[in-house]
């Protein structure tokens, strides 16, 4: 497929004898931001590393915009943006010198490279400190020159580790807002997190890894109903018609639960359904001279996804 920037076939990692990644398929395409999750030692890492041509691969094949990290591991350095756990800048330079050596490694011209640099570090807030010392820089500002790099670089590709770890609510909140940045540029985002709701805010898609293999893999949505079984549940609160009857009229609703005792103003149903009909619900009950008070969305959170399937795991273990 043409919007096809990394493809990864039978992916296999050992050391020694153990698996460190297992015969993983997955493939991420051009603007989407994809989420690798797991718990330590899942074999996320050794994926991304894999990815960048840092590590070699004992079977399968990846394939990173055409190329293959082994053998042309700098052909995919140009075009990938990393950023590691603990981002790797010179301390002793400015955030603007240090921009300015990775552009001399990607060879870019020097007129270009300054015009690119003070773009990308706009693009980062962090214009006003082209000019100081990288250690002077919080773990907030740094991970912003992180992502700076990769705007300069114009990365098709940027792979992120744990980017949001140890910032406060506040540049967790710039960081991903700057992530989306980069898939309305069009950029692949791959990222590894332990924070779940942070990663449901910002992926498309996720894997799950467990002990080196792809558990799951898909939506949010599609991961909730794998996990915790079909269906779309959501909470009406309503009155003024016969609610219960309007709700199991609804196309694709499955089931229509009280939730507590239906009094003479009204009450809550929990309904679920084959995908999310709080539009139609909406739109019935007003039509019918209803009034609804509540409607709320009770799609499981990641986390609880996450919580369930690795209980379940522990169980069959
Ligand atoms: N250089 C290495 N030599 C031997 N074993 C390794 C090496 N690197 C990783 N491993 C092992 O491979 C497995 C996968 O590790 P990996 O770092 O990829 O997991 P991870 O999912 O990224 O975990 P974390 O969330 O802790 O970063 C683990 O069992 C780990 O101990």
């Amino acid at each position: 497929m043409a919007d096809t920037v990394i493809e990864a076939r039978g992916l296999t990692k050992l050391y020694g004898s153990h698996r460190a990644v297992d015969a993983i398929d997955f493939t991420i395409r051009r603007g989407e931001i994809f989420g690798l999750l797991g718990p330590n030692g899942a074999g996320k890492t050794t994926t991304i590393l894999m990815m960048l041509g840092l590590t070699d691969t004992s079977g399968g094949s990846v394939d990173v915009l055409g190329f293959d990290p082994v053998r042309q591991p700098l052909e995919v350095k140009r075009r990938v943006g990393y950023l590691p756990d603990a981002v790797g800048f010179y301390d002793h330079l400015t955030a603007r010198e240090n921009l300015r050596y990775t552009s001399r490694l990607l060879a870019i011209p020097r007129r270009e490279a300054e015009t690119r640099i003070a773009d990308a570090m706009e693009s980062v807030k962090l214009a006003d400190v082209l000019d100081k010392r990288v250690s002077t820089f919080s773990r907030g500002m740094r991970q912003r020159l992180g992502i700076a790099e990769i705007v300069m670089k114009k990365a098709e590709v940027a792979i992120l580790d744990e980017p949001t770890s140890g910032l406060d609510p506040h540049s967790t909140f710039e960081l991903l807002e700057m992530i989306r940045g980069l898939k309305r540029a069009g950029v692949a985002v791959l990222l590894s997190s332990h924070l779940l709701d942070r990663v449901q805010s910002v992926c498309d898609r996720v894997a799950l890894f467990n002990k080196g293999r792809i558990a799951l893999m898909g939506t949010v949505v599609e991961l909730a109903n794998q996990v915790l079984g079909a269906g779309h549940p959501i909470l009406v609160e309503a009155s003024g018609a016969d609610i219960p009857g309007i709700l199991r009229g609804i196309e694709g609703v499955q089931t229509v639960m009280p939730e507590g005792p239906a009094g003479e103003k009204g009450g809550a149903w929990r309904v679920v359904a084959n995908r999310d009909v709080r539009a139609a619900v909406a739109h019935r009950i007003v039509t019918s001279g209803g009034s609804l008070t509540r409607l709320a969305d009770l799609q499981p959170s990641l986390e609880e996804v996450y919580t369930h399937y690795f209980e379940e795991a522990r169980r069959a273990a």
